[in-house]
């Protein structure tokens, strides 16, 4: 499988990056040490998801910075993706990794800790636990985990985690303190007027927390 970092795991979405291109969002968050990036963007034909795929693939995969495709499957395959990420609505998970096969990352979201426990008998490759916070930018969600719930989840769970939803510089440390891989942001970089610096601070805030935890 393509080895992944989910420390600093950028989820892009255009309609909040201020009319900004989403090639410019990802490289300059890039510059700023985003280790994976998501593309997900709800609003979208075929058509334009596969073409953000392949310029995002185009630009990703020289760095080798893995690239992961929300919920299109078929996007994902086309574009030659590095992985999948999936919902509980989305394709099963055992359809989406016969598909994929083993060398693609698969990443599930899981929304409650009944959820992440059963991931543990998931061929996936990280859970994504959401959400952490509250946010505007998805708001269909179930309960908060919160900085507890987080702490729960990760503790239970055998996969790599990688905490979303309300990330910001100053919950930041917190959330990598609570047991998280990483932390999976939209606004804060996407939305931001300096992207390159805000995944900076991002990085550096997580960077410092985690070796502080393991002293
Ligand atoms: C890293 C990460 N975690 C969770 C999600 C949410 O996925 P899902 O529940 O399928 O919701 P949508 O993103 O499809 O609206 C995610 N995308 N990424
Ligand atoms: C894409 C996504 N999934 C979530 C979940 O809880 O499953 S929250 C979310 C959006 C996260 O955006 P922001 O960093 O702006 O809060
Ligand atoms: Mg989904």
């Amino acid at each position: 499988m393509t080895s992944f970092d989910l420390s600093l795991y950028l989820v892009t979405d255009r309609e909040l990056s201020k009319g900004r291109s989403l090639s410019y969002i990802v490289e300059e968050a890039v510059k700023g040490g985003v280790t994976m990036v998501q593309l997900r963007e709800k609003d979208c034909t075929t058509r334009e998801f596969y073409e953000l795929g392949m310029r995002m693939k185009a630009l990703l995969s020289p760095l080798s910075i893995p690239l992961i495709i929300n919920d299109r499957l078929d996007i994902a395959l086309a574009v030659d993706a590095d992985g999948l990420h999936i919902g509980q609505s989305d394709m099963p998970w055992q359809v989406a990794r016969r598909i994929l096969g083993k060398d693609k990352i698969l990443g599930l979201s899981v929304e409650t800790m009944q959820q992440a426990e059963e991931a543990n008998r998931m061929d996936v490759d990280y859970i994504g636990i959401s959400p952490v916070f509250a946010t505007l930018t998805k708001t269909d969600t179930l309960q908060l985990f919160g900085l507890n719930g987080l702490k729960e989840a990760t503790s239970l769970s055998r996969h790599p985690a990688v905490a979303i939803g309300g990330i910001n510089l100053q919950n930041a440390a917190q959330v990598v303190n609570s047991g998280a891989d990483g932390i999976a942001v939209v606004s804060a970089i996407a939305s931001v007027d300096n992207p390159r610096q805000a995944a900076r601070e991002l990085k550096l805030t997580i960077k410092k927390e985690v070796p502080n935890e393991m002293e």
